[in-house]
C-alpha cells in the first residue's frame, strides 16, 4: 500500500517549494536525493501529514490524509524523523519515546513500557535511556528521535536524513532497523548510503522529481560519460581530483578519453547539471 502523491504542490509565497510531484513508495526503501532547497523536507513533511498540500493528492496507507478520520488511522500506523526533532531536553529518552507512544495511543502502559525499552534497544540507547537528553552527543540525540519514530513498528516510516551524526558503526546498524518496516521513504545526501540502503532512488530539483529508478538505473545515466586523465579538461561540464591524483571528468568525452565506470555520484551530479543547464 505505501505512499503515493499525485501533482502535490506546495507554494510558500509565490516559491512552489514541491511543484505537481508525483512519487509513489510501494514496498522497500525509497531514497530522496537533491540539493539543498530542493524540497525534499517539505514533501516529507506532506507525506508524514504534518503539512496539507495547496493542490493534488496523497495517498498514505491506503488512506486519505484529507479525510480527518482517516488522517487519525494514519497517523498511529505512520513513523516520522523530522530534519530538526524537537526534542525536550529535560526528558530522558525513556520519557520521550514512551510520549509519543501515549500519542499514539498505546494505553496499555505496560505492554508501552516494553515497547518503548525496545526501540531504545534497537537503536543502542540502553544504557543513556535514562540520562537526560540534553547530556547527550548528537548522535545520541538522533538516535532519541529514531526510536521515536520507530515506536509501534510503524508500517509506513518517513525520515528526513535518518542518518545524520550517526557514526559508521550506527549508520550500519539503521539498515537492519529499517529492514522489518514494509515501506520506508527517507532523505539523504549520502549518495553512498543510497546504494546501501535503497531500491529506489529519486532525484528532486528545483522542486520536481527529475528521476525515479533504482540505484544502477540512476549510475547508468552516466554510462560513457565519465573519464580520468592526468589533466583537469575545460570542456568538460564537471572536473575534480580524485584521491589517486587524477581528473575525474562528467560530459562528452574527447576522442582517445580513458572512459571508466560510472558510479551513482556520477549519475547524480550529471543529472543535477543538465538540469541546471
Ligand atoms: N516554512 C517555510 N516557509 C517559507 N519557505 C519555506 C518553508 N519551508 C521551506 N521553505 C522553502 O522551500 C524550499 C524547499 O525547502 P526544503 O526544506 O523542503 O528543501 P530541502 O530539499 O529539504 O533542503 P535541505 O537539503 O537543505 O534540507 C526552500 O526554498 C525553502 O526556503
Amino acid at each position: 500500500m505505501g505512499l503515493s502523491l499525485d501533482h502535490v504542490t506546495k507554494r510558500f509565497g509565490a516559491h512552489s517549494a514541491v511543484d505537481a510531484v508525483s512519487l509513489s513508495a510501494a514496498g522497500g526503501i525509497v531514497g530522496l536525493l537533491g540539493p539543498n532547497g530542493a524540497g525534499k523536507s517539505t514533501l516529507l513533511r506532506m507525506a508524514a501529514t504534518v503539512l496539507a498540500p495547496d493542490s493534488g493528492s496523497l495517498s498514505i496507507l491506503g488512506r486519505d490524509p484529507a479525510d480527518h478520520r482517516q488522517l487519525v488511522e494514519i497517523r498511529r500506523r505512520l513513523g516520522y524523523l523530522p530534519q530538526n526533532p524537537g526534542l525536550y531536553g529535560g526528558f530522558t529518552p525513556f520519557d520521550f519515546v514512551d510520549y509519543v507512544a501515549v500519542l499514539k495511543e498505546h494505553t496499555d502502559a505496560a505492554r508501552r513500557r516494553v515497547e518503548v525499552r525496545r526501540v531504545l534497544e534497537a537503536v543502542g540507547l540502553e544504557d543513556v535511556m535514562h540520562r537526560r537528553i540534553r547530556r547527550l552527543s548528537g548522535g545520541m540525540r538522533q538516535r532519541v528521535a529514531l526510536a521515536a519514530a520507530l515506536v509501534g513498528r510503524p508500517e509506513l516510516l518517513v525520515l528526513d536524513e535518518p542518518a545524520n551524526g550517526l557514526d559508521p558503526d550506527q549508520r550500519l546498524r539503521l539498515r537492519s532497523l529499517l529492514a522489518d518496516t514494509p515501506t520506508v521513504l527517507l532523505s539523504t545526501h549520502n549518495i553512498s548510503e543510497v546504494s546501501a540502503l535503497c531500491r529506489q532512488v529519486a532525484v528532486m530539483l528545483e522542486g520536481r522529481i527529475v528521476f525515479t529508478g533504482t540505484p544502477a538505473e540512476l549510475a547508468d545515466l552516466a554510462a560513457g560519460r565519465v573519464w580520468e586523465d592526468e589533466r583537469q579538461d575545460p570542456q568538460a561540464l564537471r572536473s575534480w581530483l580524485t584521491s589517486a591524483g587524477s581528473y575525474r571528468h562528467l560530459g562528452e568525452p574527447p576522442s582517445g578519453a580513458t572512459v571508466v565506470e560510472p558510479t551513482l555520484d556520477d549519475g547524480y551530479l550529471l543529472l543535477a547539471r543538465r538540469e541546471h543547464g
